[in-house]
């Protein structure tokens, strides 16, 4: 296929994304996951046709989940597109069929982010539109997240271990640390993505498990906000998105008082660097939305692990209790009590 280019609105608006945001950097390499849909192929065409602006190195990376029986054929058309546009190609073949959408989800950024540090590739492009951010923070709202899930995809992070099952013996430590998830199109609608395959003659590969109601996604995107644009308001995708967009700048501002708090109030355990005790006097002076962040941060320290909503509870109820007061045990057998201005972690064997 020949590279033509016709200059779009879209090219426009993600030059102008890029430049506002400060997203990718010029004459960086870039690992553009594509997986043959609409938005990741206009994705990969608008990235080309910016290229002699930005000076960025392309390559294009394929996942094959092997969940369909097309996903072979599917990574063939995306080799090919590739080669016509001279760009490298890295195709990589689930050993195992993922048995769920989370694991394949799992290896899927396990491999890209391997790949991408193989390849030497700080950052990786994806295709995620303004409309998935809008079913994102449905999805979100309905499981009960608070504000950071509903912040719905934000336009850049590093790839954490929690993404690339830090459990897999064969990733080496540290293999993500500085890989940069980018994800430019989250203000171009899914619609708009459509009509500029279109245009541009892109043939889409169309991925038959969209249409599964099985999947709570598909009901979100084919039934829920359908159903929202009719009864509701038309607009209803890109308001959502917006709500995300302004939550996400929030959850911003509250990560970095949190981070100045959580600096200011623990002492870490010499050995372990993990919390041993945390002033509840300075605690107590503060806001409940940030106590509730800051002890979030803290619990996940201690028991490395993410804590839910009742367990954060736990902890902050010994901001204002009387001295001497305790938690039951948390998973691993840790409990926390007050004693006098502090709030100490210490295993329950000790205390009994
Ligand atoms: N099999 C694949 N190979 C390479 N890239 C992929 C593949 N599947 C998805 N992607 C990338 O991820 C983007 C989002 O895809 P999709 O919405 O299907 O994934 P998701 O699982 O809903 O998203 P997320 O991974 O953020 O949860 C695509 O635009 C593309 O850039």
């Amino acid at each position: 296929m020949s590279n033509s280019l016709i200059w779009t609105f879209l090219h426009s608006q993600l030059h102008q994304t890029l430049r506002d945001r400060q997203l990718l950097p010029k004459s960086q390499r870039l690992l553009v996951a594509v997986s043959g849909g609409q938005d990741s192929l206009c994705l990969l065409k608008l990235l080309l046709d910016l290229q002699p602006k930005w000076g960025w190195e392309l390559g294009v990376v394929y996942c094959d989940h092997r969940w369909r029986s097309d996903s072979s054929a599917n990574g063939d058309y995306i080799a090919h597109l590739a080669q016509s546009w001279q760009l490298p190609f890295y195709r990589r073949v689930a050993t195992e069929i993922p048995n769920s959408e989370a694991t394949a989800r799992q290896w899927r950024y396990q491999v890209l982010a391997e790949i991408a540090e193989e390849h030497h590739y700080p950052v990786i492009v994806t295709g995620h539109t303004k409309s998935d951010r809008a079913e994102t923070l449905l999805y979100n709202l309905i499981r009960g997240s608070g504000s950071d899930g509903l912040q719905a995809l934000t336009w850049q992070r590093s790839l954490q271990c929690r993404d690339v099952a830090c459990n897999v013996s064969t990733l080496q430590p540290n293999l993500t640390a500085s890989i940069q998830l980018v994800r430019p199109l989250l203000e171009i609608s899914r619609e708009q993505t459509g009509q500029f395959c279109q245009e541009h003659h892109l043939k889409i590969w169309v991925d038959s498990t969209n249409d599964d109601l099985h999947y709570a996604r598909n009901r979100i995107r084919q039934e829920l906000l359908p159903y929202l644009q009719t009864h509701f308001n038309p607009k209803v995708e890109s308001h959502l998105a917006q709500t995300a967009e302004l939550l996400r700048a929030e959850v911003d501002y509250l990560d970095s008082l949190t981070e100045t708090l959580f600096q200011q109030i623990v002492v870490f355990e010499k050995e372990s660097q993990k919390p041993l005790k945390i002033n509840r006097l300075i605690l107590r002076q503060t806001h409940e939305a940030l106590q509730r962040r800051v002890s979030r941060k803290i619990l996940q320290q201690v028991l490395s692990t993410t804590p839910n909503f009742e367990q954060i509870e736990k902890l902050n109820a010994l901001i204002s209790a009387p001295n001497r007061s305790q938690t039951d045990p948390f998973p691993g057998g840790v409990i926390a009590l007050v004693d006098g201005e502090w709030i100490v972690f210490t295993l329950r064997s000790k205390e009994t």
